[in-house]
């Protein structure tokens, strides 16, 4: 498995203690008030709880609360569950809350209704989607291709899927992903964007050549949905998994989703076929036949009070363009970029997130030495970033409640660590 590339290092002089470092940090926050005035979702950020005097830049990893879950959670603990109790499931809406709900995250993914489905986790979504993957593809295909660079557990997973299939699994750059597919590809798991770099996949050209080959594209979400423009139908994706607590805000373990192409449905061959998935799932039948759709993803009993905390957290996309997120996210980053470059002693980090737009998600991630210590210390003194060894320091910058002037506290006081550190 690969490191991710580094894109050179942040190389801008330090010169903090200087007159000139004064005035250009002077500048700085004078730049972040001007951009925080005229941002359009600025007014979003009240739809979160979040902690004074804190800077939370880990929304790539768990976003923080919405403030109406609560108040949502206590309802269906209290009334849904506490007073109508078995009678919720039809009642109260929660049998069809995973379709339900799947359209709301699809029209988020750029899915037109009926597609995604809410339930289980995201690594087991990848299996589900990897095996039918395979089991779609055309006959005598025995290679798997998988992201190089790939969170863990989606290429942990695709290792059982191919032995459960009688594939093998091939790493490959995810950028030579589209190149490497031939005639015995039968599929691809691709990470729309690294956890650890914050590179952005080229969605649109890697399903094209994945078709190109004959093999089925698998696409995973977790972070780029919510962070940036996704267009699953427009692009042709087959099959898309993600998870839901992080630019979504679904809270602690919240139920994934997975996409499955409306043309692809019937030939959806799960395998994790539970009753939640029958077409008739109360006849109680012994033998298996599947719903039409996206409950063909279904497995069990949903989630509830997370998948309803998700449902909850939802809201706060009301009004909202991801266009203006991206927009936002991409001069968020950059300016984070510019601070840390103005700010932090001369060759103490260097960026390995690309600089072009077109290749980054909605994180910095900056190699550092002694990362594990610098994050500790952060962490106490407020600002909520992460770290992932051995030298990466993680940002995530999720516009909805972050603003400018959080991204010029986070370089200041990583400054300030860093200064007081070999
Ligand atoms: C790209 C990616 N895939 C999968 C996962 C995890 O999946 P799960 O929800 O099963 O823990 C994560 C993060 O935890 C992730 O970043
Ligand atoms: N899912 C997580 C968890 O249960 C505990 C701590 C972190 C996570 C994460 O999501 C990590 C994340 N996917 C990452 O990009 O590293």
């Amino acid at each position: 498995m690969s490191e991710p590339t580094t894109t050179g290092p942040l190389t801008q002089p330090h010169a903090r203690a200087t007159p000139s470092a004064t005035a250009a940090a002077g500048g700085l926050a004078a730049r972040a008030a001007g951009l925080d005035a005229a941002d359009p979702l600025a007014s979003v950020r009240d739809r979160f709880e979040l902690v004074a005097d804190e800077v939370y830049l880990d929304g790539n990893s768990l976003g923080p609360p919405t403030t109406r879950v609560m108040e949502r959670l206590s309802d269906v603990v209290g009334r849904e569950w506490g007073r109508l109790g078995i009678r919720s499931w039809d009642g109260s809406g929660w049998w069809t809350a995973p379709e339900r709900i799947g359209d709301r995250v699809g029209a988020l993914v750029g899915a037109a209704p009926g597609q995604v489905v809410v339930g289980d986790s995201t690594s087991v979504n990848v299996f589900k989607a990897l095996v039918a993957a395979v089991r779609m593809a055309p006959e005598g295909r025995d290679e798997i291709l998988v992201d190089a660079a790939t969170f863990p557990t989606d290429g942990y997973i695709a290792e059982s899927a191919a032995r459960m299939t009688g594939c093998h699994v091939r790493p490959v750059p995810a950028a030579e992903i589209g190149a490497a597919a031939g005639e015995r590809t039968a599929a691809a798991l691709v990470n729309h964007v690294d956890y650890r770099s914050g590179r952005l996949h080229d969605l649109p050209s890697v399903t094209a050549a994945l078709h190109a080959a004959g093999a089925l594209a698998v696409w995973d979400l977790c972070h780029s949905a919510g962070a940036l423009p996704v267009a699953l139908d427009a692009d042709g994706v087959d099959l898309a998994v993600g998870c839901t607590y992080k630019y979504l805000n679904g809270g602690p373990g919240s139920p994934a989703y997975l996409y499955v192409r409306r043309a692809l449905q019937p030939r959806f061959d799960s395998p994790l076929p539970g009753w939640n998935s029958h077409a008739d799932p109360f006849g109680m039948a012994p033998a298996y036949a599947p719903g039409d759709g996206a409950v063909r993803g279904r497995v069990g009993t949903p989630e509830i009070l997370s998948l309803l905390a998700l449902d909850t957290a939802l809201d706060a996309w009301d009004g909202v363009a991801v266009a203006d997120v991206r927009a936002k996210s991409l001069a968020l980053t950059d300016f984070f970029l510019e601070c840390v470059d103005a700010l932090v002693p001369a060759g103490r980090v260097e960026s390995v997130t690309p600089q072009e737009h077109a290749e980054r998600g909605s994180q910095v991630s900056l190699r550092c030495h002694d990362a594990g210590e610098v994050m500790r210390v952060l962490l106490e003194r407020g600002v909520i970033g992460d770290h992932r060894r051995p030298d990466i320091l993680r940002f995530g910058f999720t516009p909805l409640y972050t603003r400018f002037a959080d991204a010029l506290q986070a370089a200041r006081v990583l400054a300030d660590v860093l200064e007081g550190t070999p």
